[in-house]
């Protein structure tokens, strides 16, 4: 049986943004998901935007943030709509906001409208006390590409880096992250995102420099961690 300090002891929960943005997500779950992210501790609940205003008040003061996706899960909404989405959650509780850059933009090679769009994004942010991480989908992205994703999103003032959607071929290697890490300034964060089902390849992501994990397994990554599984 779990117990107090096995959660204490956990050395994973308070990288771990606990995810839920399967389509198919109810009310039910999502209160599930929050009542598991405050039992062990994670570091952010990660939910859709329709479900921020009940995430918020199931986690109120808690120090679980409460995380939402905007321009999920392709990016390729126009700046404007990101911008409204953005603002919606952060007036109903949202404190960190995961958006999917522009990557067809990127591909088009209109890096100023991408680096415009996510500078608007964190400046908003950063007025309302938040953070903003970009979803980067390294799963669609060159090596090349993924460095200069680096350098368009450390020039937008982003706080994060993130991987990966969960919804593309593949989602955060160590190789990623790796890379990511190398090619951005320290105070950039990275979130490795995507796939991540087991506890040692939760930590390789961590020790290749991954500051958060999204993962929609966390509660069984503290099951291993707890030799639970
Ligand atoms: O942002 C996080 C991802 O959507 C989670 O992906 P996952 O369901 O593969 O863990």
């Amino acid at each position: 049986m779990k117990t107090k300090s096995n959660t204490a002891n956990s050395t994973i929960a308070s990288y771990i943004d606990h995810t839920l943005l399967r389509p198919d997500a109810d009310e039910r779950m999502i209160r599930q998901l929050c009542a598991e992210a405050l039992e062990h501790q994670f570091a952010a609940v990660c939910v859709p935007p329709c479900y921020v205003k009940i995430a918020s008040s199931i986690l109120g003061e808690s120090p679980v943030k409460i995380a939402t996706v905007i321009g999920f899960p392709f990016g390729y909404q126009t700046a404007e709509v990101k911008f409204f989405e953005a603002h919606k959650a952060l007036s109903t509780g949202a404190t960190e906001i995961d958006v999917v850059w522009n990557l067809a933009a990127f591909k088009t090679g209109k890096l100023a409208d991408v680096e415009n769009e996510i500078g608007e994004l964190a400046t908003l942010c950063h007025l309302r006390g938040g953070l903003v991480k970009v979803i980067i989908e390294t799963a669609l992205l060159s090596e090349e590409e993924i460095i200069d994703a680096c350098a368009i999103c450390a020039q937008a003032e982003a706080d994060f880096v993130k991987t990966s959607t969960g919804f593309a071929p593949h989602g955060a290697t160590v190789e990623d992250v790796l890379l990511m890490r190398q090619n951005l300034p320290e105070r950039v964060r990275i979130k490795a995102s995507g796939g991540i089902r087991d506890l040692a390849f939760a930590k390789e992501l961590i020790q290749a420099g991954a500051d958060r994990l999204g993962t929609s397994a966390g509660v069984q990554l503290i099951k291993h961690e707890n030799n639970q599984i």
